[in-house]
């Protein structure tokens, strides 16, 4: 499990640790990480660390401080380091007098040509780090332009971005390998903020730590959490998962969402609607009902909406008029954002929502734009709005729907409403997803995901587990099924990896790592 604290959070730690050890401890920690990182890159690049090029972006902060001290290191061991001041006579004195006295060069902005920049065999981005705001300043806005030949190495986080949120606001320092210290932040596991981090490494400093807001589940933690049939199990006590899906417009969500279902360890899938001979005809092993959800007999867990169509509105009602865990998806998104929160009020089962980015704007506009009641009218927020600060969007969502939200897109986001009480820190646990592909963007992928989810519910998961293991396996899925990696996917080709990945999950097979050309992490 990958764990990422809120600055707040470190902030308090740090000071924690701090009192107790002699100054300066912690960023010679930092420092000496940050330092071997960036020899090991610059080893593999040209053979050894001594006459290399390294350029340290150095801002007014501790951040410049843990750069400037880390060029020292590399110095010290025979590279050419020049240092960028881009708050001169603010620099961090300690991390200035280390790096001269190990003979770098320190230089002001306008006396490096941004073709220094660019040719160097490594750049360190310690620019702001924990204490930024406000995106990145004009003075180092053509760092974030220009073209560079040797990797980019952030200090704890690519200068630009939002350690909390991910959010980024105008120009980031794009980074090759990001290492942070202490703990992961949000916005490194969080795109847009992920997908400038890079390859993020952790360097522990020795900060004694809370329980982390936000995690990202890895192969281990998502191989605990999968169900498996006991001797004494039966296809009924695995658990049977109702499938409302499909219309006469679009059958094939309801033989996606049945792929996916009948892949996500339930015993037994249940359908019902208009496209129950098509179902059939694709998955024999499929139950199929006459009617709606209340007619349809036990199941354990409900997936409504996926292709729903004009019965959406029907099929929801009695999926949640049951007293199981519903997960609701597509068409019946746009009926609940119609109905308002109210219309999950009296439920005691779990309730998951399963929103892209367009029906996450459809649902905040039917809970009075910010999670309020439904007088207070605000303006509707736009999509694009909403895939920019995703877990705020997130957890906007669960707040106003009470339902534990899985929020679609370049990382998934999986966020828990806020405890009922009020007290304490104002969110529910979150979980991001760190498998998948822009390819996902495919149509009838997020159908796949829906029916999967469900069924991971129907077996007994959480719907914060149920959430985070589908979007798992179906981003890995994703990556496994292309021929060749990096090319298109289909959703059918998706379903249809899910057990080869199930099974790698299980075997501890090592994911694929992030790949740029791939689009990013999330699913
Ligand atoms: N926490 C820990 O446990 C440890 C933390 N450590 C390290 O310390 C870092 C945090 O250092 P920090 O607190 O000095 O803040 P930092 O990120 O350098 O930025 C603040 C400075 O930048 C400025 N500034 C603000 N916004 C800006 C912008 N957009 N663009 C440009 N400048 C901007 C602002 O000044 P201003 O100009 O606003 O007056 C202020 O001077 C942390 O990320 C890690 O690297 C490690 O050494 C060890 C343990
Ligand atoms: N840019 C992206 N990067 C990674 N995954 C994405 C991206 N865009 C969409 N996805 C994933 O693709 C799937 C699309 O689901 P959805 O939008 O519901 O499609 P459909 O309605 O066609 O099934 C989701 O799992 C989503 O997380
Ligand atoms: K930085």
């Amino acid at each position: 499990m990958r764990h990422a604290h809120r600055v707040e959070v470190v902030r308090a730690a740090e000071a924690e640790l701090m009192a107790r050890l002699p100054e300066g401890t912690l960023m010679r920690r930092a420092a000496t990480g940050l330092a071997v990182t960036c020899a090991r890159l610059l080893t593999r690049r040209r053979g050894r660390v001594y006459g290399s090029r390294v350029v340290v972006l150095a801002g007014s902060g501790d951040n410049g401080g843990d750069a400037l001290y880390a060029g020292a290191e590399l110095a010290r061991r025979g590279a050419r380091v020049t240092a960028v001041l881009l708050a001169p006579g603010r620099a961090h004195g300690g991390g200035l007098a280390a790096l001269r006295a190990a003979h770098g060069r320190v230089v002001v902005e306008q006396e490096i040509g941004l073709a220094d920049f660019s040719c160097a065999d490594l750049v360190l981005d310690g620019i702001v780090g924990i204490g930024g705001r406000g995106g990145l300043r004009p003075e180092a806005e053509p760092y974030a332009r220009a073209a560079r030949t040797g990797p980019v190495v952030a200090v704890d986080v690519p200068s630009g971005v939002d350690a909390d949120t991910g959010e980024v606001a105008g120009a980031a320092l794009r980074a090759d390998v990001t290492v942070c210290f202490g703990t992961y932040k949000p916005g490194l596991l969080i795109d847009p903020g992920a997908s400038y981090a890079g390859a993020v490494q952790l360097v522990g400093i020795g900060l004694e730590l809370p329980p982390a807001g936000v995690v990202a589940l890895q192969h281990a933690d998502v191989a605990a959490l999968l169900p498996v049939p006991g001797a004494e199990s039966d296809k009924y006590r695995r658990g049977v998962v109702g499938v409302a899906a499909g219309s006469a417009r679009y059958p094939g969500a309801a033989l996606l969402a049945v792929a996916g279902a009948l892949r996500g360890g339930a015993g037994a899938v249940r359908y019902v609607g208009t496209a129950a001979e098509e179902v059939v005809r694709g998955f024999p092993e499929t139950l199929v009902t006459e009617g709606g959800p209340a007619g349809a007999g036990r199941v354990q867990a409900w997936v409504v909406g996926p292709g729903g169509g004009e019965g959406a509105d029907r099929a929801l009602a009695e999926a949640l008029a049951a007293d199981v865990p519903v997960l609701v998806d597509a068409d019946g998104l746009t009926e609940l954002a119609r109905l308002g929160p109210g219309a999950l009020a009296g439920r005691t089962a779990p309730t998951l929502l399963t929103p892209h980015t367009g029906e996450a704007a459809r649902l905040l506009a039917g809970a009075g734009g910010d999670g309020g009641t439904r007088s207070e009218q605000a303006r509707p927020p736009a999509a694009d709005e909403l895939a920019a600060a995703r877990l705020a969007t997130a957890r906007r969502l669960a707040a106003a729907y009470r339902a534990t939200v899985l929020l679609k897109g370049s990382t998934t986001v999986v966020a828990d409403p806020p405890p009922a009480s009020g007290r304490g820190y104002p969110h529910g646990a979150v979980r991001v997803n760190p498998t998948g592909t822009a390819w996902l963007a495919t149509a009838g992928s997020g159908d796949v995901l829906a029916g999967l989810a469900g069924s991971l519910l129907a077996a007994g998961l959480s719907a914060p587990d149920a959430a985070a293991v589908a979007a798992y396996l179906h981003g890995l899925a994703a990556r496994r099924t292309a021929a060749v990696p990096g090319a298109p996917v289909t959703a059918s080709e998706v379903a249809a990896a899910l057990p080869a990945v199930w099974n790698d999950v299980r075997a501890g097979e090592a994911p694929e790592p992030r790949s740029r050309t791939s689009g990013g992490t999330g699913t």
